[in-house]
């Protein structure tokens, strides 16, 4: 049974490597942290807010929740937990629900537009609070599962961005992608976060995200460490092992090499296993 220090800490340093392996923060940044009143943006602000204090950088952090409109949404939950907090915090109320409950067959998941139409309004709002970043709490199994459903339904291998430049140029961070979920939520059931409710539009959650999560967490229960090897995996990436033209072109490929250094069968379970030693811990 981990206590709730070590958790911090493990969160925190990994946290800290996503934060330093893709150059996230810089002096001067000003990062809108995106929070809905889950477990995992609690976290992210919780350790961010952390990471502020003692990093040689400095950097602001602006909060921002989006109250979408969902009938019952418990804002003052939220607002209580911030004003307690001293974080500087901004809740925009704008309507999607409305919008997303009328373009959406009532059978059908809401999950997609909603997210579409929330990050358009988080762009808006970075600009009108002057951030240039924006963080998100996607973590080590959102990523996997998503790396797993464009690999089985979308026909793309593909996770998700630690960090993107939006095309309104603000810069989308993920600093948790290293993290586990059930770090995340032992911890946020530790630090007693005022969680509120994610099922207030009454949509079916992304079916098929839930299926494959079920996957991957079947998978780790029969063989501890699979969810370590596919995080690995997605940064020990042999582009020539792939089958995609443009990628060899790219790269100026003509054929594969088979090389013992370039990890060809004998390399790559040595590769793997040091890989794996940096991230199971
Ligand atoms: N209503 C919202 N207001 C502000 N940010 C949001 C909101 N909903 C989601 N986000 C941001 O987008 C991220 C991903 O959203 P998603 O709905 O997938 O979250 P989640 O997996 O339920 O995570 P969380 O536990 O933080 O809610 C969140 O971690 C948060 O950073």
């Amino acid at each position: 049974m981990v206590d709730a220090v070590d958790l911090e800490k493990k969160l925190s340093r990994a946290m800290g490597r996503a934060i330093g392996d893709f150059n996230m923060i810089a002096e001067g940044d000003r990062i809108l942290v995106a929070v809905s009143g889950g477990k995992d943006s609690y976290t992210m602000l919780h350790l961010l807010r952390q990471l502020q204090e003692k990093a040689p950088v400095s950097f602001e952090l602006e909060v921002v929740n989006i109250d979408q409109g969902h009938p019952g949404y418990p804002a003052d939950v939220l607002r209580d937990y911030m004003a307690r907090e001293n974080h500087r915090f901004t809740m925009i109320e704008e309507d999607t629900y409305s919008i997303v409950t009328e373009k959406i067959p009532a059978n059908k998941t809401y999950c997609s537009l909603c997210s579409r139409l929330r990050r358009g309004i988080l762009y808006r709002v970075a600009t009108e609070l002057r951030c240039n970043k924006i963080a998100l709490g996607h973590h080590r199994d959102d990523v996997l599962q998503t790396f797993l459903l464009n690999f089985l339904f979308a026909g793309q291998l593909a996770a998700m961005p630690p960090k993107l430049v939006a095309s309104t140029g603000h810069i989308v961070l993920r600093p948790l992608l290293y993290c586990a979920e059930e770090d995340i939520a032992a911890f946020a059931e530790a630090q007693k976060f005022p969680i509120l409710p994610c099922d207030l539009c009454g949509s079916q959650d992304n079916l098929q995200r839930k299926v494959v999560g079920r996957m991957i967490d079947q998978l780790e229960r029969d063989r501890p460490g699979t969810k370590a090897s596919m995080l690995a995996a997605l940064q020990n990436v042999r582009p020539s092992q792939l089958l995609d033209r443009n990628l060899w072109a790219q790269l100026g490929l003509e054929a594969a090499r088979d090389l013992p250094e370039s990890g060809g069968e004998s390399g790559a379970p040595l590769i793997m296993a040091t890989r794996l030693a940096r991230h199971v811990s």
